[in-house]
């Protein structure tokens, strides 16, 4: 299952030019596929040049890829938290991702209408996140009441939860995201399986010119990374038109456009790696002739809960894990001359699994 981010953002931001760049990827390489599930959904493979390290030294039949699926949501309108425009088919479809990239629009085009009149990023930033802080709310409320009535029969888990409620919502009253909150580790973990919107993790794309993406920054860009301070979310420079553009040129024609614009990698790349590092996921690889596949856990995950991703039944009868760091598999080029030099460990169910490692698991069912 791949993870799913929503594309947000107000209307005529630049949200489908950057999902159809995104959708075109599938032009520039093998190892970049792209599909379109539906009109507004698609896959995308997370580039990662370990798996072309792997697969020169092993050479397997298939090469499987990490996917990250993103969906065009319709831009949000101001109401939307009460059912404006569309908004409570938009609001649905944010509850459904597992994290948010909010594009905010800091070009200035005069062709290109601007719903509020102006370009102002904080601003726009601010219509959607209230949006999203009102439904938040609202949810929060229901369950406020829900847990004071239980609290009062002198539940101390209740009590405990009613007043976290409260907390949150006096954050959220003061116009906060909930992601910025301060909240204990065990805290944030309850207040994560709520399924609330402004706790979910979010990338924001400053959709800007061309000749922004040469400076690298404009006074749109800065206000806005201001603005962010505090919701530890990354903030990506990019200009959709062209990505889009990049996205139809040839793997070396690529290079040499994003040379004449100073820059290394493609945002919609850039994009791709922030999305998958701000859910602190890591991947570890399985290795064989046949295949040869990016697997995506959680940082800090044991090595049984690790082999669940790939067959729950690996889980259940987990009995050891062999693992080969992708360094030494680099130095001694194949898992026998690993074993032979003894590069090859043997960790049992309480190994948390490191972001890199190649592993063979041993299971009994
Ligand atoms: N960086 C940019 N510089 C200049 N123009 C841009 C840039 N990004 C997008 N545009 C233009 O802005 C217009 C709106 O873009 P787009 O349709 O992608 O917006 P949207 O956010 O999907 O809107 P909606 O919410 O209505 O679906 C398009 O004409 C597009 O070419
Ligand atoms: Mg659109």
């Amino acid at each position: 299952m791949a993870l799913k981010y929503g594309i947000v953002g107000l209307p005529n931001v630049g949200k489908s030019t950057l999902f159809n760049a995104l959708s075109n990827g599938k032009a520039l390489a093998s190892n970049f596929p792209f599909c379109t599930i539906e009109p507004n959904v698609g896959i995308v493979s997370v580039p990662d040049e370990r798996l072309q390290i792997l697969a020169g030294l092993i050479e397997p039949k298939k090469v499987v890829p990490t996917l990250l699926e993103f969906v065009d949501i319709a831009g949000l309108v101001k109401g939307a938290s009460q059912g404006e425009g569309l908004g409570n088919k938009f609001l649905a479809n944010i509850r459904e991702v597992d994290a948010i990239v909010h594009v905010v629009r800091c070009f200035t085009n005069d062709q290109v209408i601007h719903v509020a009149g102006q370009v102002d990023p904080v601003f726009d930033k601010e219509i959607i996140d209230h949006e999203l802080q009102l439904k938040d709310l609202e949810t929060i409320e229901k369950r406020i009441a829900k847990s004071e009535k239980i609290a009062k029969t002198g539940n101390k888990e209740a009590q405990q939860e009613f007043l976290l409620l409260k907390k949150l919502e006096d954050w959220l009253q003061q116009g906060h995201n909930l992601r910025g909150a301060d909240l204990e580790p065990a805290q944030r973990e309850l207040v994560n399986t709520w399924q609330l919107l402004t706790m979910k993790p979010v990338v924001y794309v400053a959709n800007v010119d061309e000749d922004t993406l040469r400076k690298r920054t404009n006074s749109h860009v800065a206000k806005l990374q201001e603005a962010i301070k505090g919701e530890n979310a990354e903030l990506i420079l990019v200009c959709a038109n062209i990505e889009a553009e990049i996205a139809e040129l040839s793997p070396e024609e690529k290079t040499i456009l994003l040379s004449e614009y100073g820059l290394g990698i493609s945002g919609l790349d850039q994009l791709i790696k922030a999305s998958y590092n701000n859910l602190n996921l890591i991947t570890y690889f399985t290795a064989g002739p046949q295949e040869i596949r990016a697997w995506t856990i959680q940082q800090g995950t044991k090595a049984p809960q690790a082999a669940g991703v790939i067959h729950s039944d690996f889980e259940r009868g987990f009995i050891k894990a062999e693992v080969i760091k992708l360094d030494d598999y680099q130095t001694y080029k194949s898992e026998l001359a690993c074993r032979e030099v003894g590069k090859i460990r043997i960790e049992g169910k309480d190994y948390i699994v490191q972001d890199g490692d190649i592993m063979h698991f041993r299971f009994n069912v």
